[in-house]
């Protein structure tokens, strides 16, 4: 047989266990889950933004570089219709600067590069000849150019929008162009400075040679970027956007975008942890609101668990008392609420029903006669031993069968036997219900009388003595018996000596001729 071991696990604290372990792994999972569905979300979104915002830079510069070639061609037209006249190249360009605020500079340029007119003021360039790559491409060209951005002579970092002047007669006579100096707080400025988020997003925007038209880190402004993947992406022509490390190894969530009539990339970027940190505060809410939802999905957890356990428990307990007298009623009143105690308890029931069987024919049998089936001697000193301790009256009658080793002798132990059970049948009879016939030993019997006087326990000795006498005893014949009687209230108040005292007068019916009853000393006597 096993035994509970004394640290073993109760099942509430088991059912507690792994219902919290799923509810933790449930929990994690779904906020591991809410987490990844957030940042994705995050990233899209941003990205998305990003995007959207860079093709609005991108747009914006275009708008502005188409509003220059707008006004570059129609000064052209203007200059065309008398190229030689110097006043009126003069009062073009600064007509034209005075027209476009974002012009830093404005040139009317000949054919071989030589510069015909230069305002503001820069005397000193009229009359000499431009050699710069970007002026040669403008005067090659012939079509409305933005170049890429280039140091002139005179420092600056510039880009030059020009228009080529054509005659009446279709003949190409120059260029007139507009410098747009870069580092200073200049249209890319306004337009994208506008623009600026406070999120930590930025934008920059990069010539075909990749350098740094704009940077939201001025002094970053014409540095040429050694590799970028949007800046090329852009120059590409493509408009999207993607999640790349920057030169520095920061994670980027940039859109990009091209400025199609210059060749242009525009990037509009944040730092992705800079994007994500709402996520922090976002599951930090979200843990707050599921926590007291979380206590009462606890206390649930508790109430469920105690009520699932207390049957199983009251039931364990009535389980190691199943002999007890009051078992059943404990069974009874248990709660068993649910399909599977219901069935511990029908089965205990069950087996209450069948230890009291039990125990009840063992009893039985330990307390009967098995010749006679009356009582035995144990059960007969019980009896007067619970007597004992009450003040009720009672009587007491010894019972011998007179003679009975002859009819051992005569018939055999056999017939001797049923003589015996046929006598204890009639002491049986000749008694009430609540008095109790017993088998003292051998041939003798004790009929043990309760609420009887002297006189009445004398009437029922006599009627059995009567009885046996003239009852036939199969294959004996007839036999008798002598009888000595006692009783409480007359003799003594101990069990033993009334008793003693019934076999007192048995010995006294003996002597005095058997086949009588003895109620009394002075019968013994006179017997
Ligand atoms: N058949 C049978 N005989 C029993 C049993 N128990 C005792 N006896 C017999 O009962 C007889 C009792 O004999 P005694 O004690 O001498 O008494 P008696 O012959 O009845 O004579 P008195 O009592 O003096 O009248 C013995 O022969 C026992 O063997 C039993 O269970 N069955």
């Amino acid at each position: 047989m096993k035994y509970l071991r004394p640290n073993a696990i109760g099942l509430r604290g088991l059912i507690l266990t792994f219902v919290l372990l799923a509810v933790m792994a449930t929990l994690c999972n779904s906020l591991w889950v809410a987490y990844g569905v957030q940042r994705d979300a995050l990233i899209h979104s941003r990205l998305e933004a990003n995007r959207a915002y860079a093709s609005k830079v991108a747009s914006s510069i275009g708008q502005f570089l188409s509003s220059a070639h707008h006004h570059l061609g129609y000064s052209s037209q203007m200059v065309a219709r008398d190229f030689g006249n110097p006043q009126l190249l003069k009062d073009e360009a600064v007509r034209l600067h005075a027209q476009d605020t974002d012009f830093n500079a404005v040139r009317i340029i000949d054919a071989s590069g030589k510069v015909l007119q230069a305002y503001p003021d820069q005397a000193h360039l009229i009359g000499t000849t431009l050699r710069s790559d970007e002026i040669q491409q403008a005067l090659k060209e012939r079509r409305p150019l933005v170049s890429h951005a280039y140091v002139t002579v005179t420092g600056n970092l510039i880009v030059f929008i020009s228009n080529p002047i054509f005659s009446a007669a279709g003949e190409f006579l120059g260029v007139v162009g507009a410098s747009v100096f870069i580092r200073d707080q200049g249209v890319l400025h306004t337009l994208i400075g506008n623009h600026y988020h406070h999120d930590g997003t930025y934008a920059f925007v990069a010539d075909d040679n990749r350098r740094l038209l704009y940077h939201s880190d001025h002094p970053r402004i014409g540095e040429v970027l050694t590799s970028s993947p949007t800046v090329d992406a852009a120059l590409r022509g493509e408009n999207g956007a993607m999640d790349v490390p920057n030169l520095k190894g920061i994670q980027m969530l940039a859109g990009y975008a091209q400025v199609k009539n210059a060749n242009w990339a525009v990037v509009a970027q944040q730092p992705r942890a800079l994007a994500l940190a709402p996520l922090e505060t976002l599951m930090r809410d979200m843990l707050i609101k599921i926590v007291p939802a979380g206590l009462v999905g606890l206390i649930l957890i508790l109430l469920g668990t105690m009520l699932i356990t207390r049957p199983l428990q009251q039931l364990a307990k009535s389980a190691n008392r199943l002999s007890a007298p009051n078992t059943s009623e404990e069974l009874n009143a248990i709660n068993a609420w649910y399909r599977e105690a219901a069935a511990i308890r029908q089965a205990l029931l069950g087996s209450v029903q069948r230890v009291r069987q039990k125990i009840g024919s063992l009893s039985q049998a330990a307390q009967s006669d098995a010749l006679t089936g009356l009582a035995n001697r144990r059960a007969m000193d019980a009896s007067l031993q619970a007597l004992d301790q009450t003040e009720r009256d009672y009587a007491v009658l010894a019972l011998d069968i007179d003679h009975f080793k002859r009819v051992n002798d005569t018939f055999g132990h056999d017939v001797g036997d049923i003589a015996l059970k046929q006598v204890a049948a009639i002491i049986q009879q000749c008694s009430r219900a609540e008095d109790l016939a017993c088998r003292a030993g051998g041939e003798e019997f004790v009929l043990v009388l309760p609420e009887s006087s002297l006189e009445a326990a004398r009437d029922i000795a006599e009627r059995i003595r009567h009885t046996v006498a003239t009852t036939e005893i199969a294959q004996v014949g007839t036999l008798t018996i002598s009888i000595g009687v006692a009783c409480r209230s007359v003799d003594s108040q101990a069990s033993g000596a009334i008793l003693k005292r019934a076999d007192q007068r048995l010995y006294g019916a003996k002597t005095g001729g058997r086949n009588r009853v003895v109620a009394d000393d002075a019968e013994v006597q006179s017997a």
